[in-house]
């Protein structure tokens, strides 16, 4: 089944239109065209509807965002709603300000997201309105209680009834529902939290996946993770190799995105489902 998703990526190149921060903008971009779908950036208050017309997916990642930003994003979900095209929320940050806290609200209410990607924290946060991390990264198990996979996929289920949206929290284990039906996804390497923007990147492959297989989100989002996972491991056992740090890394995460086949995605994943 995963096989055929990938496929669909290639085959069709889905236009991904992504309003993102501007720190992980230009990585999202190239994983995106990687995979083998096309990106487009665009963020403008004027062009935005048009842009998210053309598309076949649109990615909202609040990462940086502005007030300008914020009107583009409500412009181009209620546009994609209005289509049928799959919108993606990256909450990045959500519980660093009120600000965030309160855009967060009204885009959730404006617009129905078909998913929805954060780390647990960023999760917890849309659900509860609690300022759980201040920064962009999950809270330190230092300053909270550690997450556990049945607390998580309490908040995720829970986020997932309330929004009717497919909500993916990604960790060391990552956890995709329907809010009946889970995949909990194990693969990975913790050389991803090394770099930032890895969680846009896989915001992004989300859009990618659900664009062209819009009628199989709940796998799509899955194969999202499990291409992230899996490339992941692949660079991670060349960069031993080159004996490289960060940098090499992030370079070879790209490299392994490029290279995946569908039957390497297909043999190398590793979840569970939970019912
Ligand atoms: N401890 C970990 N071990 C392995 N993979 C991880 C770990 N933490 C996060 N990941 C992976 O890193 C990617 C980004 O996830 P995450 O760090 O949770 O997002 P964000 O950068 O938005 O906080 C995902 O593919 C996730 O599976
Ligand atoms: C560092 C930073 N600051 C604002 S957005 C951003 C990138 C966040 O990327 P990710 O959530 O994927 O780590
Ligand atoms: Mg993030």
């Amino acid at each position: 089944m995963f096989t055929s998703l990938l496929e669909n990526v290639v085959q069709t190149r889905p236009l991904v239109h992504c309003i993102t921060n501007y720190v992980s903008a230009n990585d999202c971009a190239n994983l995106l065209l990687a995979l083998g779908a096309s990106p487009i950036m665009a963020d403008a208050p004027s062009e935005v509807e048009e842009i998210t017309s053309h598309a076949k997916a649109l990615v909202l990642n609040m990462g940086t965002l502005s007030e300008t930003k914020l009107t583009s994003m409500l412009l181009a979900g209620q546009k994609a709603n209005q289509l049928g095209i799959p919108v993606i929320l990256d909450p990045v940050g959500v519980g660093a300000s009120h600000f965030r806290k309160q855009a967060a609200h009204q885009l959730l209410s404006t617009i129905h997201f078909s998913v929805i990607r954060g780390n647990a924290s960023e999760i917890e946060t849309l659900l509860t309105d609690k300022s759980i991390s201040i920064g962009i990264d999950v809270a330190s198990p230092k300053t909270v209680t550690p997450y556990t996979i049945q607390g998580i996929l309490q908040l995720a289920t829970a986020l997932s009834h309330k929004t009717r949206s497919i909500i993916a929290v990604s960790g060391k284990t990552d956890l995709v529902t329907n809010g009946y039906m889970t995949y909990a996804v194990f693969n990975g390497h913790s050389d991803l939290t090394r770099i930032t923007g890895t969680g846009c990147m896989l915001t992004s492959l989300i859009g990618a996946y659900c664009g062209a297989n819009p009628s199989q989100l709940l796998e799509a989002t899955v194969a999202a993770v499990g291409t992230v996972g899996i490339s992941s491991e692949f660079a991670h056992q060349k960069c031993e190799l080159l004996q490289g740090g960060t940098g090499t890394f992030r370079t070879l995460l790209l490299d392994a995105v490029s290279l995946i086949t569908p039957i390497q995605l297909q043999g190398g994943l590793h979840y569970e489902i939970y019912t």
